[in-house]
């Protein structure tokens, strides 16, 4: 079986043939859909490329750049963009300090600047829904180049070699627009998909090692149906959610299956056949 060796100081890669990559895929929490997505990925990182994570909602893609943060040891700068996103929010901005009776104006650096600097992990949530004019000012800092000219005050920023940049794009949902391609072309990318079968079960009693062994059953099961639906086009892929499953695990603790399902994930979907075939789904695991 294949064993990645990352040397971490030296930030240098290697594959062995061993017997116990699992070790890997369970650091920090996120347990890999296939046994070589996280070493993989871990590659990437190690070679200094800058990571996409493509994936649905509640696929993991967040609490995989957690766990790579916890296996390097690198703390996490955060963006989450929106429209409203601009190059203060990612490079800083200019204030005033006023200090004993003396004015003077400081620069605070924001979270690009911090991490390039540090050599922290930058983590850039739902890259598509920022405007496509906001992000060309990354450019130079996601090619080889890794440096940036701050155009606030002029410093030129060589990005440290650990620095790392994680993006993640749910593809195809509301308010999202495509990644222009220059930019696109600067990431390695993942497509991060669900987790299924055993993976899932570790997580529902991770998570909540108080649900009955048949409960969890029972959500394993509905779970199949439901991505079953989806890949039939009849559900949205956001009913096969896994974060709206635990959420439903979670509130199944504490009232009947039906009502949980219907909380936490038929309501959420909009179209009203979709929501009753849900409940129908559910229907035919209830005793
Ligand atoms: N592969 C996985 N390993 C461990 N936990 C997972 C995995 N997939 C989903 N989860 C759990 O599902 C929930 C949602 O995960 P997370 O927030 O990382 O999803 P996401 O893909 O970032 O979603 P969004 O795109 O909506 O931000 C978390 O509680 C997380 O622990």
């Amino acid at each position: 079986m294949n064993k990645l060796v990352l040397d971490t100081q030296k930030r240098r890669v290697n594959r062995q043939y061993t017997q116990n990559d699992h070790t890997l895929i369970q650091q920090g929490g996120y347990i890999s859909p296939i046994p070589s997505l996280w070493e993989d990925i871990l590659i990437g990182v190690v070679l200094q490329k800058p990571i996409l994570l493509k994936g649905p909602s509640g696929s993991g893609k967040t609490k995989l750049a957690q766990s790579i943060s916890a296996y390097f040891q690198q703390p996490m700068q955060s963006i989450n963009c929106s429209v409203d996103l601009d190059a203060e929010s990612m490079l800083g901005f200019k204030t005033i300090i006023a200090k004993e009776g003396n004015t003077h104006i400081e620069f605070v650096e924001g979270p690009v600047v911090q991490a390039m600097k540090n050599g922290h992990i930058l983590y850039i949530d739902e890259i598509n829904m920022a405007k496509p004019e906001t992000l060309p000012i990354l450019h130079s800092v996601l090619d080889h180049r890794r440096m940036l000219t701050n155009p606030f005050t002029g410093e030129v920023i060589h990005a440290h070699e650990d620095f790392t940049v994680i993006a993640a794009i749910n593809e195809g949902y509301v308010g999202t627009s495509p990644m222009n391609e220059a930019l696109k072309n600067r990431f390695v990318t993942f497509s991060i998909p669900y987790l299924t079968g055993d993976q899932l079960e570790k997580v529902m009693t991770a998570l909540y090692p108080s649900s009955t062994p048949q409960m969890v059953e029972t959500f394993l099961h509905i779970h199949e149906d439901l991505k079953k639906q989806v890949l039939n086009g009849l559900l949205s892929e956001e009913a096969a959610s896994v974060r709206s499953l635990l959420d439903a695990l979670a509130l199944a603790e504490h009232m009947p299956l039906e009502r949980a399902i219907t909380y936490a994930i038929a309501e959420k979907l909009e179209d009203k056949i979709e929501r009753d075939l849900v409940m129908e789904l559910v229907v035919t695991w209830v005793k």
